[in-house]
């Protein structure tokens, strides 16, 4: 819930997706995707294999690997390439890179946002050359219309308008991930 006492209640003009409306959307998105996988795609004895793409998704990874009802197993990768920027730099930067043998999985990537495209476009052919049994994408987030590249994501949660946001793991210069809803600063915090 938007607390008015709290420290960011000055920062933030308006809430995009509150807390309920995530929580809702997490408990959805787990159940679609265990039927998914469940049903003929997951050999016995297999795991859905999640890639958690940091520092982004870390909220949404955490809630959403515990909405779902198949085994699965976790890898993270840290990718940037927006630094300080609300525009990407084209450039995506691996941060940390995945410790296991990925050949023969199915993988599920697990984004916070698709803006630009960028990012997903280098991680999917990244991963598609590590020969996996299949890869999807499940994000929270997506501004639909403009990204720079075409970007097959299986599970969406929202279409958001194309405005730089921040919370629930998404940062600008770093700050605001923890914030428990989505929403917008206000301008003057770009200007400071
Ligand atoms: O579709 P795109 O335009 O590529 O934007 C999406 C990516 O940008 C953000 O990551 P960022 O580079 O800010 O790193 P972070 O996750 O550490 O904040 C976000 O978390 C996504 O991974
Ligand atoms: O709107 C955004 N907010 C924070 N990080 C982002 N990375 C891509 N788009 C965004
Ligand atoms: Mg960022």
């Amino acid at each position: 819930m938007f607390d008015p006492d709290s420290w960011f209640a000055e920062q933030i003009e308006r809430t995009i997706i509150t807390e309920d409306e995530i929580r809702a959307k997490v408990a959805e998105l787990g159940a679609i995707v265990s039927a998914d996988y469940a049903d003929g795609v997951l050999a016995d004895g297999d795991e859905l294999l999640l890639v958690g793409v940091f520092k982004g998704a870390v909220m949404f990874m955490a809630d959403f690997a515990r909405a779902l009802s198949v085994p699965v197993k976790m890898e993270f990768m840290a990718l940037s390439s927006y630094g300080s920027h609300t525009t990407s730099s084209g450039t995506v930067r691996i941060l940390k890179d995945i410790d296991s043998d990925v050949a023969g999985k199915h993988i599920l990537v697990v984004e916070d946002i698709i803006d630009s495209g960028l990012t997903l476009d280098w991680l999917l052919k990244y991963l598609e050359g590590l020969h996996p049994a299949s890869v999807s994408v499940v994000s929270m987030l997506r501004k639909p219309g403009v990204q720079r590249v075409d970007i097959p994501v299986k599970y969406l949660g929202f279409d958001i308008p194309n405005e730089f946001v921040v919370g629930y793991g998404l940062d600008y210069a770093e700050r605001y991930r923890e914030l428990p809803f989505v929403g917008v600063l206000k301008p003057e915090v770009y200007q400071k």
